[in-house]
């Protein structure tokens, strides 16, 4: 059985792929430093590891004594307002991290490795069109950037050792395992659909729509969201790729399906059946007007295609952060 070390496998996305890796024949070990990770998100079939990924000596040290076949690289920062507020935090986890991490699997010879990029890359770029993997980068935040340089990065590293490489490009994710064993566990979350729900629930008292002049039709930006579980099984195929031969690439997961932050709310308001307390405020810094995906190579070399769609999202991070 292969091994597959998971960093940030305590958070949101990690977590969720920790759990798919280990029902397909995967053994995974986890690194978090639970920053924002959680312990009790972990799989108990998983071994787990605090180990800030940053500290070289301490991350190596993993490598010493448990056999890893691949690397996924999941730990980062993730916020695109708190980057814009605070950069230097986002290169010093998401470049200085990955530099360590990319040396670290350089010296012990692993030459499977899988990256958590975003769409974010795209920037305006992507504006009215489907993104592919060919579209010209464009950041428009720190964030963005701190991963644009991690995918440069990864393509040098593994041209000089030899490493295959999956670079996924996420669009946005959401929703919860569907029998509400786990989720979004950040109590205070930023993301718009938890936003939306954590409102809903009477958590919040009013939820905000940041900015409602922005080239779309209803002046919100619009998004392309895809459901944790999707995203997951995404990350088995990629795997089986790698442990198949496949060649270093980049892949966009996304369900080429937009919406417009006011049609998200129509939608949460639609299958909850509650309304929502919202209101207009200023634009949020660094947010893009428009990301859409073209997964048309995800589909055709991973043989993958997303199943849920956006109401399965909203009711299922609903009920899970209902239970929070
Ligand atoms: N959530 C999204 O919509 C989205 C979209 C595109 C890309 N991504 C990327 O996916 C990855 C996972 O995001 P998430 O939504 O699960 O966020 P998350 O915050 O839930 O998970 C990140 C995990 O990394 C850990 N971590 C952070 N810095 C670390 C360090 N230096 N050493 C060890 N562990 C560290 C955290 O404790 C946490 O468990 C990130 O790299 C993010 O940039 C997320
Ligand atoms: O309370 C809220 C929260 C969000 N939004 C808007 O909703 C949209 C989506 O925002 P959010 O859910 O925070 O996601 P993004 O800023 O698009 O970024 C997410 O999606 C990217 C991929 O597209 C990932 O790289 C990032 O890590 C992840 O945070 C944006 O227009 C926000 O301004 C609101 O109007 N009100």
């Amino acid at each position: 059985m292969n091994t597959i070390l998971v960093t940030g496998g305590a958070g949101y996305i990690g977590s969720h792929t920790v759990t798919k890796l280990l029902n397909s024949n995967y053994n995974v070990i986890v690194a978090d430093d639970l920053s924002t990770g959680h312990r009790d998100a972990v799989d108990s079939r998983a071994k787990f590891y605090q180990c800030d990924v940053s500290d070289e000596k301490q991350f190596s040290k993993i490598f010493d004594v448990e056999q890893i076949d691949a690397v996924l690289h999941c730990a980062g920062k993730i916020v695109v307002s708190e980057s814009v507020k605070d950069p230097l935090k986002y290169f010093e986890h998401n470049v200085c991290g990955l530099n360590s991490v990319l040396r670290v699997v350089a010296d012990k010879g692993v030459n499977k490795f899988m990256f958590s990029s975003t769409a974010s890359i795209y920037g305006n770029n992507s504006f009215n069109i489907k993104a592919v993997e060919s579209t010209p980068i464009a950041p428009t935040n720190p964030y963005a950037e701190s991963k644009h340089i991690g995918e440069q990065m990864i393509h040098w590293v593994s041209e000089r050792y030899g490493i295959n490489y999956v670079i996924f490009r996420y669009f946005n994710v959401a929703g919860a395992m569907l029998d509400g064993s786990n989720g979004l566990r950040t109590k205070n979350p930023t993301h718009l659909i938890p936003s939306i729900n954590s409102t809903l629930l009477g958590k919040r008292e009013v939820f905000e729509i940041f900015g409602d002049d922005y080239k779309t039709e209803d002046g919100t930006c619009i998004r392309d969201f895809i459901h944790v579980f999707d995203l997951a099984k995404a990350h088995q195929l990629g795997m089986d790729y790698l442990f198949n031969d496949g060649t270093s690439t980049v892949f966009n997961l996304g369900t080429e399906q937009g919406y417009s932050v006011k049609q998200v709310v129509d939608a949460a308001q639609k299958v909850t059946g509650l309304t929502l307390n919202k209101k207009i405020s200023e634009r949020r810094g660094g947010d893009p007007d428009f990301v859409l995906a073209n997964a048309t190579k995800a589909r055709a070399t991973l043989n993958w295609s997303p199943e849920y769609t956006l109401g399965d999202m909203i009711l299922s991070d609903y009920n899970w952060r209902k239970k929070l």
